[in-house]
């Protein structure tokens, strides 16, 4: 049976368990459970802390897991990304009061708190500066204020935890996270292929829409352009003479831009579908 990490609690939690639920696979019925057997796939899922999921996976114990790219850097564990996963998004960044630290080199001889202390002491070090890392578990924007701290190296996602505490970023995003897929480094196994695949295929029902719409034959060249599909768009005849019905799929953030091109040059009885399911 394939054996699966799922995080338990966090942000990551409820996005990750949809996206399996939407895969086609039987999620834990109470937020508490902390296994769920989905017999008619073969796959049992583990609940588990993001933070610890890469350990899980390294050591072998778990076939594959879902955490954020920053706590797999973090973790240092022997695992791999195989998978972006598109939810989760967040950026882990240096902030300080303004006016103070804006640049990573003034950091040289600075306290910086955080609850990556990996990724920040390698960060440090790859940029040349001597700084002292203050290790906390959470909350760490508070740090600078109660003086434990001069700067903070954390996860940023709308901003809104920096500003109240007073801080503003500097220097480059040290990582730009998101939910991934996990797996041991070198794994091979095939037993996880049906998973990843489905997974795939999550994300490609989630980016694109079947477009459906009809045409005259002289401006086919010129819709089939704006639309070209993942292979190539399906084209069919119409009883009218001298039009075609084409269907595409297309990128949905795209969507409404083509859907006025199409018009434009012609098109008409232009249709929007969601796909609830693909396999590529
Ligand atoms: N707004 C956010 N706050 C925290 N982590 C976020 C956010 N958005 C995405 N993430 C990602 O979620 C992961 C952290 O999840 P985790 O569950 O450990 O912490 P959490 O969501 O802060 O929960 P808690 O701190 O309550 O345990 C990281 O990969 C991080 O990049
Ligand atoms: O940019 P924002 O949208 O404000 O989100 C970022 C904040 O959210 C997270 O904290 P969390 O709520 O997980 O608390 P924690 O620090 O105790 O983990 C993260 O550590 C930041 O503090
Ligand atoms: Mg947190």
């Amino acid at each position: 049976m394939l054996r699966i990490a799922v995080p338990n609690k966090g942000s990551l939690s409820r996005s990750a368990t949809e996206m399996l639920t939407e895969a086609g696979y039987r999620q834990r019925r109470a937020d508490r459970d902390l296994t769920a057997v989905d017999t008619r796939n073969n796959v049992e899922f583990f609940y588990l802390r993001p933070k610890d999921i890469a350990t899980y996976v390294a050591s072998g114990d778990l076939d594959l897991g879902i955490t954020g790219r920053d706590l797999l850097i973090e973790s240092g564990a022997d695992a791999t990304e195989t998978l972006a996963l598109g939810f989760g998004t967040s950026t882990f960044r240096y902030a300080a009061p303004h006016g103070t630290i804006d640049d990573i080199s003034a950091l040289s001889g600075q306290r910086v708190a955080t609850s990556f202390p990996t990724l920040v002491t390698a960060d440090l070090a790859a940029h040349g500066v001597d700084a002292t890392v203050v290790r906390l578990d959470g909350a760490v924007e508070n740090a600078v204020g109660l003086g434990v701290a001069d700067a903070v190296a954390d996860v940023v996602s709308t901003g809104a935890t920096l500003r109240q505490a007073g801080l503003t970023v500097f220097g480059e995003p040290i990582v730009e996270s998101e939910a991934i897929l996990i797996r041991r480094r070198g794994s091979t196994d095939d037993a996880c292929a049906p998973l990843i695949r489905r997974l795939q295929g999550v994300l490609v029902a989630r980016g694109y829409v079947m477009l459906a719409y009809d045409v005259h034959a002289e401006a086919l060249d010129r819709a089939v352009a704006l639309t070209p599909g993942i292979e190539s768009p399906t084209v069919s005849p119409l009883h009218r003479e001298g039009w075609v019905a084409v269907q595409s799929m297309t990128p949905r953030a795209d969507v409404h831009a083509i859907m006025d091109e199409l018009y434009a040059i012609g098109a008409r009885g232009i249709l929007v579908t969601d796909i609830h399911a693909c396999r590529l």
